[in-house]
């Protein structure tokens, strides 16, 4: 794996240090390691099957909910490894919190979308759990659009309507990270533009990291992209490095549309 300089003054957010990771007998990561800069946006790009959503998943131990899936080697998040024993795995689903490809409002309402992980983490009274709801849906640039109809359910949104309460779901319980896969890939450009301007502005607050299967989405969103190949980090580097001139003959062919 080859890195870019430019790096050098950010500060580790989390830091993946030869993860490995076993669906049962198959090894679908290898000896991955890469640095998630706080306050910046990640991609992670490669051709369908090479791990981009496992390792996504590792990230918060989305896998511990399947007992042939493990993990070695060490994530470690503020100085803290996450893949240990005895870590409080809904604590830090917290911490990292994610969105997924289709959106997954919870069949209830607009306002308990964002209220019900709210309470779930903290004892809240009811006018700072609306300051609350209303903070989640401004910063997902969504109150505008439904602050005269949080009674709705969150079904009855739009597709890109349901994909930003999802992402207010995630803000809204204070995460430090925030992992999206694939979130724009059912939505069409205007939603996908609105999400785009969306993780810009988060990431003032967040450390994150975006799946994408979309080569100007990740020049456009990310600072930092990780090119991944058969479940091996190729290259990691600074975005315009990455998409103009790459070390890794892989990682051109890839970019270039030359396989994948
Ligand atoms: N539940 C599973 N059981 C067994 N193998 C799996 C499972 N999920 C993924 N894999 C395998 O792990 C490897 C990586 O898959 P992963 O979904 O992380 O790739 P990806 O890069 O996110 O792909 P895509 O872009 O198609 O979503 C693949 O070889 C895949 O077949």
């Amino acid at each position: 794996m080859t890195t870019t300089n430019g790096l050098a003054n950010l500060r580790q957010k989390v830091s993946i240090r030869d993860l490995n990771f076993y669906y049962g007998d198959n090894l679908a990561l290898k000896g991955v390691s890469l640095p998630l800069y706080a306050n910046r946006v990640t991609s992670f790009i490669g051709p369908s099957g090479c791990g981009k959503s496992t390792l996504l998943r590792v990230m918060n131990r989305m896998y511990d909910l399947y007992p042939k899936q493990r993990a070695t080697g060490e994530v470690i998040l503020d100085g803290e490894n996450i893949l240990r024993p005895g870590v409080d795995v809904n604590l830090l689903r917290a911490r990292v919190g994610m969105v997924f490809q289709k959106p997954t409002p919870f069949p209830m309402s607009i306002y308990d979308n964002i209220a019900f992980g709210i309470k779930l983490y903290k004892k809240t009274g009811k006018s700072e759990l609306d300051d609350k709801v209303e903070a989640a849906l401004t910063s997902a640039a969504l109150w505008g659009e439904v602050k005269d109809k949080l009674k709705a359910s969150g079904l009855s949104l739009s597709g890109g309507q349901q994909q930003r309460l999802c992402i207010a779901r995630t803000v809204a319980i204070e995460p430090e990270v925030i992992l999206l896969d694939e979130p724009c890939s059912a939505l069409d450009p205007i939603s996908t533009a609105k999400i785009e301007e969306l993780i810009d502005e988060l990431k003032v607050n967040y450390t994150i990291v975006i799946v994408t299967h979309n080569m100007q989405q990740a020049a456009r969103v990310s600072d930092h992209t990780a090119f991944m190949y058969l479940g091996e980090l190729i290259e990691f580097g600074v975005t315009t490095h990455i998409f103009t001139q790459p070390d890794k003959k892989q990682t051109q062919n890839y970019i270039t549309g030359r396989f994948g």
